[in-house]
């Protein structure tokens, strides 16, 4: 009927054009780059063993963390970690007194899954029990304790006190400007804590804040340089893969009221999983990010509430038998989502000899059904109280979506206790989707409410509640933390799941915060988002 009245997101076309991604080329390939950075991991690897006392050792892993080869040394970090934690268990601390090295020290074995009591900074508070104020001399020291600080659980108030006085110092420290590579490194923390960071993009700035130390070893800088180029041209391969593929399904032509972004969808899961032997989950979760980008937007502006009810009863189905009902448009995007779904069912089926379709359309029913709520609180113009906009909006976000996925893309052997967890989702995934949904309303509810959306966390906030949009944010960037600190519980020795899928759902949530720090990452792509795709999948270190 053409009565029907469309909304429009006006998206704008894609500015990386299909040709250009296909152009792209990186002579960091082949047999004498795998020899040479072999070769360099080998004078390394001697370097580190050569290094005896524990906190040139920590601090070392500091820096392999921050170049972002520290995937290269676990056994050497793993065996240094453990080595240090036993030492302490004889209840002598290897820094007393020394409020950087214990604040580093406290940061990596908690990092490292062992549990580290925050009692250990009771030594810096004074009889009043604050930290002492001539701690704030020691800059490096703060910005230790701030970066330790944001490894909490729940009712860590100890290390609620540190993050809010290394906090206060550091901003005091940048009010007097006194050095300037200090302060750029002081600014770049309270940016964002290196807990929260993008592995990639933290990597590309610390190589070149590295380069300008006085204390830079070449063979670490050359290693360091080498890696990210050659991690980056693998990347290009599976981007350039995933771009025929997108163009091939014509999805972005058939339907142009969606967002048509190949390029910042692949550029998620290089944020998600960035080491070169994972490209099969990368590939496959750029798959899996379009199509919820491309669905997300046929609920949230396109549809009618008539259709999505078709489309949603479909994909519960589904079964293509359920396609006849469905609009032109929506036959595509269904079959689309059915193909690309059975066809990684099938990889599974016939490498592992898993039947997991029923574990992957009940994520893709549970996201459709989460949707069709939100449009018909759209529709009927209800805003939800936050608790009951949230029950729904961590689902409709996509997180269980994505991670339930990467779990199958990234398990071998997959297990049955892995599978029976999946059955309701586990807590690692819901905190991750929660920071995700906080992070992506925050950069993305001022547009969606101009074009017409569900109200979002702000708004329900604030209509709950009657604060002020700024205080609404600030509360939503208050959850994001006390969600972290939830997320950091979830270590991988009590859990079912491998350490790489903690670490992909920790990242996804990174990559949220990453995405939107600057507002809608996502949507819009000229800014911020255009320049990380550069430094990191376009232009190699020279
Ligand atoms: C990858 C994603 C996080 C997921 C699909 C595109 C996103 C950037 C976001 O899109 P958005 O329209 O903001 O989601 P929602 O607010 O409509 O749920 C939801
Ligand atoms: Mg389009
Ligand atoms: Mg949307
Ligand atoms: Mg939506
Ligand atoms: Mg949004
Ligand atoms: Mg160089």
């Amino acid at each position: 009927p053409s009565n029907i009245v469309r909304r429009s997101a006006n998206y704008q076309p894609p500015i990386w054009h299909y040709d250009y991604i296909q152009s792209l080329t990186s002579v960091y390939t082949g047999e004498s780059f795998t020899k040479r950075i072999d070769k360099l991991k080998g004078e390394v690897r001697m370097m580190f063993h050569k290094v005896i006392d524990p906190l040139e050792r920590l601090e070392l892993i500091d820096i392999f963390q921050r170049l972002g080869i520290c995937y290269h040394f676990d056994d050497e970090i793993q065996r240094t970690l453990e080595g240090i934690h036993n030492a302490n268990h004889g209840g002598k601390l290897c820094n007393k007194g020394n409020i950087y090295a214990t604040a580093l020290e406290f940061r990596l074995l908690r990092q490292h899954g062992y549990n580290v009591s925050q009692e250990i900074f009771n030594s810096f508070k004074n009889e009043m029990g604050n930290f002492k104020a001539c701690l704030c001399d020691d800059i490096e020291g703060m910005l230790c304790l701030y970066e330790a600080s944001f490894h909490s659980v729940e009712g860590e108030s100890i290390l609620e006190e540190a993050r809010d006085f290394a906090t206060k110092q550091l901003i005091e420290y940048v009010k007097q400007s006194k050095d300037q590579n200090i302060t750029a490194r002081v600014n770049h923390a309270l940016e964002l804590p290196l807990h929260w960071r993008m592995l990639r993009l933290e990597a590309r700035w610390f190589i070149d804040v590295y380069r300008s130390r006085e204390d830079m070893n070449p063979v670490l800088l050359d290693l360091a340089e080498l890696d990210f180029n050659m991690v980056q041209a693998t990347h290009q391969e599976d981007l350039k893969e995933m771009s025929r593929w997108w163009k091939c399904t014509d999805l972005g032509g058939k339907l142009s009221f969606a967002r048509d972004r190949l390029m910042e969808n692949f550029f998620w899961t290089v944020g998600v999983i960035f080491q070169t032997q994972f490209g099969y989950c990368r590939r496959m979760s750029t798959k899996i990010n379009v199509l919820i980008t491309t669905i997300d937007d046929v609920y949230d502006v396109y549809g009618t509430l008539d259709e999505l009810e078709l489309f949603t009863d479909a994909v519960e189905r589904w079964d293509t038998n359920a396609m006849d009902r469905l609009p032109y448009y929506m036959k595509i995007c269904f079959l689309a989502l059915h193909n690309s779904i059975n066809e990684i069912a099938f990889d599974t089926l016939k490498e592992q000899g898993f039947h997991i379709i029923p574990y992957l359309r009940k994520v893709w029913a549970d996201i459709c059904r989460s949707y069709l709520l939100e449009a018909k609180w759209y529709h009927s113009g209800y805003t939800p109280s936050l608790q009951e906009y949230i029950q729904n909006a961590w689902i409709s976000i996509s997180a269980p979506v994505i991670l339930v996925h990467a779990y199958f893309l990234v398990t071998n052997p997959i297990t049955k206790e892995g599978l029976d967890c999946l059955e309701e989702y586990p807590d690692i995934i819901r905190w991750s989707s929660m920071i995700l949904r906080l992070a992506d309303d925050l950069g993305t509810s001022k547009d969606e409410l101009e074009r017409g959306d569900v109200p979002k966390s702000i708004q329900c906030y604030m209509n709950e509640t009657g604060a002020s949009e700024e205080d609404a944010r600030e509360y939503i960037r208050s959850l994001i933390s006390e969600t972290w600190k939830k997320m950091n519980k979830e270590g991988a020795a009590s859990s079912p799941f491998s350490q790489t899928f903690i670490e992909i759902a920790k990242n996804l949530a990174r990559m949220a915060q990453c995405m939107y720090q600057h507002g809608d990452g996502h949507g819009i792509e000229d800014r911020e988002t255009k320049n990380r795709v550069l430094s990191l999948l376009i232009h190699p270190i020279p």
